[in-house]
């Protein structure tokens, strides 16, 4: 089944996205892909891929993507987050955190989780997420 996966990378970490997915594109197009709106671009620019742009964080899209989260609609999400540079949108940032602990989400915020996450993906232990959606009402996929 297809998940559906959001992939956010502040500016330090964008070169490392992208080669991350331009690494698992083949696991990766077999998915739905969102961003917040550079990290999307970026990645669109170097892949083959299809990527659902959302704003650029700083402007709201972590918490279109903290939406999706709360309505449990989304399944991975992929956050190469600065450590070392203040973002002026800590809290949409730390909102967005919260509501993947809320719902259970899997989510990776270093290269090396991300890894693991995405082989986990490729692997299908991700088919608990069916069940989620299965149950879940007004959902339609
Ligand atoms: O700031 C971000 C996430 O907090 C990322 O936003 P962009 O992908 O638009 O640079």
């Amino acid at each position: 089944m297809s998940m559906k996966i959001a992939l956010i990378a502040h500016d330090r970490k964008k070169e490392e996205m992208v080669n991350f997915v331009t690494a698992y594109e083949p696991v990766f197009k077999h998915h739905q892909l969102y961003a917040t709106g550079t990290t999307g671009t970026r990645i669109m620019d170097s892949t083959n891929l299809k990527v659902h742009r959302f704003m650029s964080g700083p402007l709201g899209g972590d918490q279109q993507i903290g939406a999706m989260v709360a309505t449990n609609e989304m399944d991975l999400i992929i956050f190469l987050r600065d450590p070392l540079m203040a973002q002026p949108h800590e809290p949409d940032i730390i909102a967005l955190l919260r509501l993947c602990d809320v719902q259970g989400i899997p989510v990776a915020t270093n290269i090396a989780t991300s890894e693991i996450l995405v082989k986990a993906l490729d692997r299908g232990d991700f088919a608990w997420r069916e069940l989620v959606h299965k149950y879940k009402p007004g959902e339609t996929e």
